[in-house]
């Protein structure tokens, strides 16, 4: 038998909220968060759920950070600092003590990688396979927060990092690429488990970029909503996609995999669109946050985004995650 709801929020949940004055403890209705003088508060959620966002009998820990790091891109693509979060926990009915206390201890690993802490939640039980959200607050300068709505026609579009790596990721962590060398698979998976929030490329980007989003569905289906958003078209070249050397072997190895590759999702590299005359100032942000930024496409005039191959072609194919 397990503990009780309030001895496990106790036991497991209140160390994590130590150091965050306005968590109360964990022992109120509510929690307090002062953005800070002259900060707007940025303020964002993600839910993971088995089988959907990952694998059953995936580690605690590693889902509890990957819980976080999702939730922290979205502030990265915000320019934002991380500041605080809340977890909500839809599990089984009979929670396992040691899976929470494995979970907590992934929580407490990135709660002290990115100086944030434990603000509230909730926990309840559900009858189907565990669900599990975060809400990130984050701050910035007042009035400074990156959006997806700031593109202007002419602008050169950017993606961080390189793509394709989760998804293909994916694959790996389910062993569907065993003609690929153990190493690449390895890489591939932990892009899939452990992804690295553009924290620091997107703080610096404030002031620089126009529009900026992360790419959590693959570019596909995220460069449409910039575009949407700020009312312009999008042309990219996907032989500039930054491919890792792991992706490349995957797709070497088989072809089948390329529209994987482009089309990404669970990527977690930011997507962000900056003018012509900002180059120089792009190219600094990235080199002063050591995180590599390549220029892939072109902002312009009208709506919709053109994807073309490495021979110049249009390639209609490829979409991006949705659940429905
Ligand atoms: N159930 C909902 N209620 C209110 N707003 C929602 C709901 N679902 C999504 N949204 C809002 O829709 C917008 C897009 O959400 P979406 O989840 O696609 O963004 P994202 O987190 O950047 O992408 P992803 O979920 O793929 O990481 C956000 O402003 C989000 O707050
Ligand atoms: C086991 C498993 N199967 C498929 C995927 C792929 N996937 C699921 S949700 C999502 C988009 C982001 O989620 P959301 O839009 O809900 O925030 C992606 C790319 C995965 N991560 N794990
Ligand atoms: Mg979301
Ligand atoms: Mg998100
Ligand atoms: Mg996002």
């Amino acid at each position: 038998m397990g503990l009780g709801e309030f001895d496990r929020i106790a036991r497991f949940f209140r160390p994590l909220a130590q150091g965050l004055a306005g968590a109360l403890d964990l022992a109120d209705d509510a929690a307090l968060l002062d953005p800070g003088p002259g900060r707007d508060l940025v303020v964002t959620t993600d839910a993971m759920v088995e089988s959907v966002h990952y694998l059953p009998g995936e580690d605690p820990a590693r889902l509890a950070r990957k819980l976080l790091r999702v939730n922290l891109s979205d502030l990265a693509a915000k320019g934002a600092t991380p500041l605080a979060y809340t977890l909500t926990t839809a599990l089984p009915s009979q929670p396992d003590d040691s899976w929470i206390a494995r979970f907590v201890e992934g929580l407490a690993a990135d709660q002290a990688e990115y100086g944030i802490g434990l603000l509230g939640g909730d926990s309840v039980k559900t009858p189907g396979p565990a669900m599990l959200s975060v809400t990130a607050f984050g701050t910035v300068p007042k009035g400074a927060m990156l959006r997806r709505a700031a593109a202007k026609a002419g602008d050169d579009l950017y993606a961080s990092g390189t793509l394709g790596d989760g998804a293909l990721g994916l694959r790996a962590a389910r062993g569907d690429l065993q003609a690929l060398a153990a190493d690449a698979v390895e890489a591939l998976a932990l892009r899939y488990h452990l992804p690295q929030p553009r924290l620091a490329l997107g703080a610096a980007l404030v002031g620089i970029a126009h529009a900026a989003m992360d790419l959590s569905d693959g570019l596909p289906g995220d460069l449409p909503h910039i575009c949407a958003a700020s009312g312009v078209a999008a042309e990219v070249e996907l032989a500039r996609l930054p491919l890792s050397d792991a992706a490349r072997a995957a797709v070497a190895a088989d072809p089948a995999l390329q529209a994987v590759a482009w089309a990404g999702g669970d990527d977690y590299e930011l997507l962000f669109t900056a003018p012509v005359e900002a180059r120089s100032a792009v190219e600094a942000a990235a080199s002063a946050t050591g995180t590599p930024v390549g220029r892939i496409g072109r902002i312009a005039a009208g709506q919709g985004v053109r994807l073309l191959d490495p021979q110049g072609r249009p390639v209609e194919s490829l979409a991006g995650w949705q659940h429905f």
